[in-house]
């Protein structure tokens, strides 16, 4: 196999199944460092199952996960520290509800990083100021709307300084409204040159901020390449077909 010699991700013939169900076929992948690589694809094509395998959510049963020089997929790899390095960012948020929003993104500074009250507080309220919420810190997530939970969930993030950021579909549950002020951050942060794997179904976003498009489809990765050429100059039936629906 051809490889990216700076690769930040590799995905190296990953197979996952769920029970008897086999979800991910033979993934070979390799995700450049400080780019956008997103991965679109149809409902139940594997996308978010690939993004949970590589922060270790989910367990290959086949195939390696390499972070740089490390293999994550490794039994004695210390999730914790492979957690720090790759951040994830839900659809659904995953804030703690009866927690405010300085504590959550305080939390695993705190917990994992054994970091000291006043220290973890002072670097979580600069990722605050970064994603517009200063002045939110003593609010809880409901009181907050669904893209000001996400600002926070990608505060907490980014707080625990990782190499490489995975959205799982970070804007599906928000209202529309509130669906462009994410993008937004997430394309500033794209910008910035933070590494990211980000599993979406905004289409835009991914033409515009997207350095590398990997198309899935029933567990496989069908088609790769720069997004102006995928979604172009469409080689295979199947992407064909499902951008005809998505566009
Ligand atoms: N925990 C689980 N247990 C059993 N089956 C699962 C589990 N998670 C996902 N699946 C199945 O695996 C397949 C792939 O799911 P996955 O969520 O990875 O797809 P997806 O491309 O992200 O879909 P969507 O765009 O709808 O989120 C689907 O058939 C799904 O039903």
């Amino acid at each position: 196999m051809k490889t990216d010699p700076k690769a930040a991700v590799r995905f190296i013939d990953l197979n996952k199944s769920y029970g008897a169900v086999h979800v991910l076929h033979d993934i070979n992948l390799d995700v450049p460092e400080a780019t956008t690589t997103c991965i679109i694809g149809p409902s139940g094509s594997g996308k978010s199952t690939l993004l949970r395998c590589t922060n270790l959510l989910e367990r290959p049963e086949a195939g390696k996960i390499m972070i740089g020089d490390e293999e994550a997929t490794a039994r004695d790899t210390n999730i914790d520290k492979l957690r720090e390095r790759v951040g994830m960012v839900f659809q659904h948020f995953c804030l703690f509800n009866h927690l405010d929003v300085m504590d959550n993104v305080t939390l695993a500074l705190r917990k994992v990083r054994k970091m000291g009250r006043a220290q973890a507080e002072a670097l979580a309220m600069e990722q605050l100021d970064a994603v517009g919420l200063k002045g939110f810190e003593r609010r809880r997530p409901a009181d907050l709307s669904g893209g000001q939970q996400q600002r926070v969930a990608i505060a907490r993030s980014l707080a625990m300084q990782p190499a490489i950021m995975l959205f799982d579909e970070a804007t599906s549950a928000l209202d529309p409204e509130l669906v462009k002020g994410v993008l937004e951050l997430m394309g500033e942060l794209a910008k910035s040159g933070m590494t990211m794997i980000v599993v979406t179904h905004e289409m835009r976003f991914a033409r515009e901020v997207a350095g590398r498009l990997v198309f899935m489809d029933k567990g496989r990765i069908v088609e790769q390449g720069p997004p102006d050429e995928v979604f172009d100059q469409p080689k295979s039936p199947r992407l064909q077909h499902f951008l005809n629906q998505v566009l």
